[in-house]
């Protein structure tokens, strides 16, 4: 079948015919479920058996502005295949990919509907004691294993080309690294804050430290990243996180997965202005998001580190010292990426709910204020960091 996004009853024509999934006599329904700034994604579910699939498919074009913004149908084969990787060095902590159809732009994957996504999560108040430790586990595996400390430098290379991202890169470069720091019309802010935006179009120690990191997101391909892991995109149950939606994955400094974690987990923080109306409940809640900002990191860098000693592929990686530093950029960078991913969704085009959908102007444009000066000062922090204890203070003075 040629290119053409699905209709339902499309949808549905496919799905009855994937091999494997339904049985003969299924009584499939289907709705469009997608809430994301991109794609399509149908749920389709069969109400006899309740056996279940998503299928995502990428649209010609950025779907949060339309047709005038043309984007890559090959982030569709980037994202399946990279689930497909990440599946195999960390099972259990992505879907399961069915099926991929190129000529569709469009991938079958597991059902995770009786999970909820993680920034509604937060948003109601809910606390998830193990995301820490599994999403430290899924960055430690999926960075060291696709870098050049865990698989062969040769076929990295031949990995690096496989996944080669130049259109959803750009999205990043503009959005994240560039728009915030000038009067942009791509940006989008509360007026309320505009004195704070110009501080930001001025402040020229913050601009050389966003080049650097920029730079560094234009060069250094470490690792295979998600590439877009903000809280949006992952699923989660007290039991149970799974990351999706790595179409953004390209090869990349691994702190920006790791500051993506972080950065999400601080604009909660700062959107809790918001929410809890109760200082003491706000304040604890507060408590465990900064908790798991630390989790976070010391889950990652104990799991690389364990998989740095059992399973390194360099000889030269196990001289005395490097791996000391290698860990202490990966941190200073997580800091810095962290930052500016609070920046672009203050300032930038798209947003965060946990601060969006704070209904009062006022308070919103004071939990913006605060996202905004971590985001500053965690950008301004990241070449000198020595600790996350550092973020955890920033972020604990910018909220009093
Ligand atoms: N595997 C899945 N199981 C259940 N729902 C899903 C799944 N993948 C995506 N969704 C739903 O679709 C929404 C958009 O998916 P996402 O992959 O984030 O799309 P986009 O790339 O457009 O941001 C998610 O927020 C979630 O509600
Ligand atoms: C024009 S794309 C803006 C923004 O959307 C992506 O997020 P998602 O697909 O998860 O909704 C990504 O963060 C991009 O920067």
């Amino acid at each position: 079948m040629s290119y053409h996004s699905l209709s339902l009853e499309e949808a549905i024509r496919y799905a009855a015919n994937l091999p494997g999934i339904f049985p003969e006599n299924a009584d499939l329904q289907v709705r469009e479920i997608g809430d994301g700034n991109l794609n399509l994604v149908f749920h389709i579910k069969d109400s006899r058996s309740g056996a279940s699939v998503i299928m995502k498919q990428a649209l010609p074009y950025a779907k949060v502005v339309g047709e005038s913004w043309p984007l890559t149908l090959d982030r569709a084969r980037i994202e399946s295949e990279a689930l497909q990787l990440q599946e195999s060095l960390c099972p259990g902590l992505v879907p399961h990919v069915y099926a991929f159809d190129q000529e569709l732009a469009l991938t079958v994957m597991e059902d995770l509907s009786d999970h909820i996504i993680m920034r509604k999560g937060l948003i109601e108040g809910n606390r998830y004691p193990l995301f820490a430790e599994h999403v430290g586990k899924f960055m430690a595996h999926t960075l060291f294993y696709t870098s050049d400390l865990g698989m062969n430098q040769q076929a990295k290379k031949q990995q690096v080309k496989r996944f080669v991202n130049p259109e959803l890169c750009k999205i990043t470069e503009d959005l994240i690294f560039d728009d915030p720091y000038t009067d942009s019309s791509n940006n989008n802010y509360n007026p309320l804050i505009r004195e704070e935006v110009e501080k930001l179009w001025r402040d020229e120690e913050l601009h050389l430290e966003v080049a650097l990191l920029r730079e560094s997101f234009l060069t250094h391909a470490e690792a295979l990243l998600h590439g877009d892991l903000h809280t949006g995109s992952i699923f989660i149950t007290p039991e149970s996180t799974k990351m999706i939606d790595p179409e953004f994955a390209y090869y990349g400094p691994m702190g920006f997965d790791i500051g993506a974690v972080v950065a999400n987990l601080l604009l909660n923080y700062a959107g809790q202005e918001g929410w809890i109306k109760d200082a003491g409940q706000r304040s604890e809640f507060r408590q465990y998001l900064l908790d798991t900002v630390r989790d976070v990191w010391g889950h990652f860098s104990r799991n690389f580190v364990q998989l740095w000693e059992r399973d390194n592929v360099d000889r030269m990686a196990r001289t005395p010292g490097y791996r000391d530093l290698y860990m202490k950029k990966i941190l200073r960078d997580t800091i810095g990426f962290a930052g500016c991913k609070m920046v672009r969704r203050i300032v930038g085009l798209a947003h965060v709910a946990d601060i969006d959908t704070i209904a009062d102007p006022q308070v919103r444009a004071h939990a913006e204020t605060i996202a905004l000066n971590i985001g500053k000062a965690l950008i301004k922090l990241n070449r000198k960091a020595e600790s996350i204890e550092e973020v955890i203070a920033i972020a604990e003075q910018y909220a009093k």
